[in-house]
């Protein structure tokens, strides 16, 4: 089964059931209290788990002259309805261990008796039973079906409580917290589900008659009630009530309501008269009570709280990452069979749709006749002169859901004409397939005749608005067209910005100028060395991001200055003492691996500073061996003077210099290495790369022909297992 029905079905139960979803949690959490209010009574006895029955009844005795019944409640205070010595009658909590009353039962608290009726049957009787009972079977399947979502998303059952990937507010809590309350909202929908069953009477409730022989009842030998071999054998805690004799007449008997079963036993010789056993469905809706009531427990009553709020949050949520998917939504001005330009769009979560309408709506102003709709929707368009393909990757890198049908579709409808094409795959670094699904549509449309490429395919990681406006300049260039406002239809939020001072500055002397800049953080902030720092030199939309090596407490940053590089140019130009406002960003998927026992370091040119600030934090004791290129020892030196402190701390440092001595790269160091590399690997070490997309190409390149030659695993075994992490550029 896929991905999307799963979805749907997640998506359709929700929309059908939350208001009463809605209702049903809101009543839950206030009746919660209802259980931790009684608990913070004092009626309950602190002997009251060792007490038997013959004890308890002797007691009350002393104090009461007539007892109809005894009454245990789940929260474990005692009750007796009868007549007291000063003949007072009525239902008293007593302290059953010396038979003291402690003041009267009073009636149930008006307010939790109407939210009872609410959350059981919306004061609508047997309908709103029917109701609510659905409510708590359309959970469960919510439930069942998100745990699916959770299972696929984490690409295996073994990685459930795996690491989570962060996209977005809503989305990662809706997974996080819908992991860690799964077990409660189960629990309070099956047995939700069971209580509506039987209080609409598809579960038959039993019925227990005692046929006692009366022609056997014995009148000897007579014994004192505290001497019942039954009563004294029982504890207090089995009890849930005792129905005393009628009248001192051997037919009359005492009644017990156990939790597993009901006895009745002679008044006056002790023997058990009749045995009768719950039923099944009797001990399910105990246990069901007991469930979704937390009558017994004020800790359980405080969870079942806490899911109720939860729920609460997954409609909210659940509603931001429909309204997101949904707000993709596609208006036209012209058919598909008018239109030039035809921009289709594989989407899952909706995001690229924005990054398409925003073309789409550049080639409406410019005049020009553009058509878009989903991958799903592709067709013999007869007009098209350019065909945009804009898709991301999702799964293992597989389509998204409106994209499922392009491949066949493409296939079976060949174009009846030149068509000038370019596809632009959105995804992100974090997963092991980057923009697999991209590449494989780029490549099966270049081998249709009438496919003609306008551009390469161009990649766009975790939706950079940069990545985008790049390839957008590009084809309007090669498109003959104006762009305007491309980067105002993008627009995000404004970011919360926070204020760096400048407290260090290192310049090469080297002719390509790469500088070492440190950060001190104004105010807290948690960050650690691979995490982003994300940089706005002119104030605007654009964003630099820099890899931050943490040096103690501060940021540190390795730039090369690139002739009329915004990002760093304003940071070159920065004083000591000056002040900046960026973002840092988490980058959970290149922190040091710090479980790992053998990790591997490989860097080309400034992509080194991640990896001075990791040893400086975790290098001592470690297996750490070091791979970095440069062009030659001149532009090394800067980073040697950085290294210095921390150099003891490496197992071995391996430099490549690309212009000077042997000439060689970073991936010719790891081949004269590829023995220990792949044996490392394979005892479970770790290989990090950071620096150019070139270089991190090359190295990947090589992996996979050592990999299949020293293992005989390809290198995606070795990604899919976090053991090569990247953040190349
Ligand atoms: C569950 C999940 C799986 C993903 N799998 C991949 C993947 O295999 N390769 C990739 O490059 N990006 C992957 N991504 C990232 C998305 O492709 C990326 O966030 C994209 O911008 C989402 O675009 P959309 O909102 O239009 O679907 C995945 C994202 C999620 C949430």
């Amino acid at each position: 089964m896929t991905i999307s029905i799963w979805r749907y079905s997640h998506l359709a139960l929700a929309v059908s059931s939350f208001l009463f979803i809605t209702l049903a949690s809101v009543t839950g959490i206030i009746l919660s209290f209802k259980p931790i209010t009684e608990k913070t009574q004092s009626y309950r006895s602190k002997d009251f788990d060792k007490l038997t029955v013959a004890e308890v009844i002797s007691q009350l005795k002393k104090s009461y002259i007539d007892i109809g019944e005894v009454t245990i409640y789940s929260n474990q205070f005692v009750a007796v309805n009868g007549t007291d010595l000063h003949d007072q009658s009525g239902n008293f909590y007593v302290d059953p261990a010396t038979g003291k009353s402690l003041g009267k039962v009073g009636k149930e608290n008006a307010f939790f008796q109407w939210v009872t009726t609410l959350h059981r049957s919306l004061f609508l009787h047997e309908t709103g039973r029917i109701f609510i009972g659905l409510t708590a079977f359309f959970l469960f399947l919510i439930a069942t079906s998100g745990t699916i979502l959770i299972i696929q998303r984490q690409r295996s059952f073994k990685k459930f409580f795996g690491k989570i990937v962060k996209d977005g507010f809503a989305q990662y809590y809706h997974v996080v917290l819908g992991r860690l309350m799964l077990i409660p909202i189960i629990i309070i929908s099956i047995s939700g589900t069971f209580l509506s069953l039987q209080r609409i009477g598809i579960i038959k409730e039993q019925k227990i008659t005692h046929k006692v022989d009366f022609d056997a009842l014995k009148t000897v030998p007579k014994r004192m009630v505290s001497d019942f071999k039954v009563f004294k054998n029982i504890p207090l805690s089995q009890i849930q009530s005792i129905e005393f004799p009628f009248s001192e007449d051997v037919e009359d008997y005492f009644t017990l309501k156990l939790n597993d079963q009901e006895i009745t036993v002679n008044q006056i010789t002790g023997e058990i008269l009749t045995t009768q056993p719950y039923s099944n469905a009797t001990l399910l809706n105990n246990l069901s009570l007991d469930l979704h009531t937390g009558r017994a427990s004020a800790v359980w009553a405080i969870m079942l709280a806490i899911a109720s709020a939860n729920i609460l949050f997954f409609i909210y949520s659940g509603f931001v990452i429909w309204w997101k998917r949904s707000s993709g939504r596609i208006k036209n001005k012209y058919q598909s069979d008018q239109a030039a330009f035809i921009i289709l769009v594989g989407s899952e979560n909706g995001t690229t749709f924005r990054f398409a309408r925003a073309i789409h709506e550049q080639l409406l102003k410019n005049g020009k006749t553009s058509y878009i709709a989903e991958l799903n929707d592709y067709k013999i368009f007869p007009k098209a002169k350019q065909l945009l393909v804009f898709t991301s990757t999702y799964g293992q890198g597989e389509s998204p859901a409106n994209a499922k049908k392009f491949i066949s579709l493409l296939e079976k409808n060949p174009q009846n004409h030149s068509v000038d094409f370019a596809v632009v795959a959105f995804g992100a670094h974090a997963y092991p397939d980057f923009c697999k699904f991209g590449y494989e549509v780029n490549n099966l449309i270049a081998h249709q005749a009438w496919a003609k490429p306008l551009l390469e395919i161009h990649t766009v990681n975790d939706r950079s608005p940069e990545d985008f406006n790049r390839w957008a300049t590009l084809w309007a260039q090669h498109s003959g067209l104006q762009l305007n406002s491309i980067s105002k239809l993008l627009e995000a939020k404004p970011i919360k910005k926070q204020q760096f001072e400048v407290v260090g500055k290192t310049v090469s002397t080297h002719i390509e100028t790469s500088f070492i800049i440190r950060l001190k953080v104004k105010g807290r902030k948690r960050f650690t060395s691979g995490d982003l720092l994300a940089i706005y030199p002119a104030n605007d939309h654009r964003e630099r991001q820099y890899s931050i090596g943490k040096i103690g407490k501060d940021i540190q940053l390795s730039v090369k200055l690139h002739g009329g590089g915004i990002g760093s140019g304003f940071l070159y130009n920065m004083e000591i003492g000056q002040v900046l406002k960026a973002v840092i960003i988490r980058n959970e998927h290149f922190h040091f691996p710090e479980k790992v026992k053998t990790v591997i370091m490989v860097s080309n040119g400034t992509g080194i500073a991640p990896f001075l600030g990791m040893l400086n934090q975790y290098g001592e004791g470690r297996n750490i061996h070091f791979y970095c290129g440069f062009k030659d020892s001149a532009s090394f030196a800067i980073y040697e003077n950085a290294l210095q402190t921390d150099l003891p701390k490496l197992t071995k440092l391996n430099i490549a210099y690309s212009r000077a001595g042997e000439k060689q790269y970073v991936k010719d160091l790891l081949a004269k290495d590829a023995t220990f590399i792949c044996e490392a690997l394979n005892d479970g070490g770790v290989l990090m790369l950071c620096g150019s997309l070139a270089m991190q190409n090359d190295v990947i390149d090589w992996l996979e022909n050592a990999c299949q030659q020293f293992s005989k695993q390809s290198i995606s075994f070795y990604q899919s297992r976090g053991q090569v992490l990247m953040d190349c550029y």
